[in-house]
């Protein structure tokens, strides 16, 4: 039975920043043009493996960038603008609000950063999200970040994307009264790989042969 039959309707939000605005952080290290590349090529990835997850109710794009918005109907995606307010807890409460408006039972957060994500990672931190009021998270490396997370109903949490994320969302579920899972990011090895700094791809290791991410890397004699 579908995830969505068994009465789990979890859809995933995938917010997207403007591709020409993507990935500051490799700035010092590759010019705008393989930067812009990049965050195209990680978004058709994150969408394979959302795609592939048969936990997953269907996949939101929330961008500003018509680009995006194009690759996301590529990929079965339904796009959602971003509103007036711009930025990334703006644009994730945007697509809380929307899916809750449609009275779906909750939204899996992922980034487009995250190229090594498997569909199998997708299914079991879906499968492992608690009923009722609930709060999932993958935090990241340093406890700081979050790689991911879940919530139920999809606008039960406030969310605090940036600067120690990790333990703000922690904070914003007690006091949302939700049920909290916290998962341990070494269950999840690609979903922890995001590519935030010039090591992070020199990292990236476990790509499958058909990634767009690791087809970029190879042109750039990179991989
Ligand atoms: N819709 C939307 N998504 C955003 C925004 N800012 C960041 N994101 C997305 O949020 C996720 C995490 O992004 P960050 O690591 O903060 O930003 P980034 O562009 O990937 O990298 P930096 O520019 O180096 O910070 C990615 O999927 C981004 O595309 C925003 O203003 N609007
Ligand atoms: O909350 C976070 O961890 C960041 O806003 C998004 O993650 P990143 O900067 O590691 O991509």
């Amino acid at each position: 039975m579908s995830a969505a039959r068994a009465g789990r309707d979890i859809l995933a939000v995938v917010p997207v920043k403007d591709f020409a605005l993507a990935k500051q952080r490799l700035s010092g290290a590759f010019p705008p043009s393989f930067r812009h590349a990049l965050a195209r090529a990680m978004l058709c990835d994150v969408l394979i493996a959302l795609r592939g997850a048969e936990a997953i109710a269907g996949i939101v794009v929330v961008t500003a960038d018509p680009e995006a918005g194009l690759l996301a109907g590529e990929y079965g995606a339904r796009l959602l603008f971003e509103g007036a307010v711009r930025g990334l807890n703006p644009a994730v409460a945007q697509a809380g609000a929307y899916l809750a408006a449609e009275r779906r039972s909750g939204m899996l957060v992922v980034p487009s950063d995250i190229p090594a994500v498997t569909s199998d990672e997708i299914a079991r931190l879906v499968a492992a999200h608690p009923p009722g009021r609930a709060v999932s998270v993958v935090p990241a490396h340093d406890r700081e970040g979050t790689n991911a997370l879940v919530v139920s109903p999809p606008d039960g949490l406030r969310f605090s994307f940036g600067p120690l994320s990790f333990p703000m969302h922690l904070a914003n579920a007690r006091e949302a009264q939700a049920a909290l899972q916290v998962h341990e990011l070494a269950q999840f090895p690609g979903l922890a790989r995001d590519i935030d700094r010039p090591e992070d791809l020199a990292r990236l290791d476990r790509l499958p042969p058909g990634s767009h991410t690791r087809r970029l890397l190879a042109e750039q004699g990179m991989a």
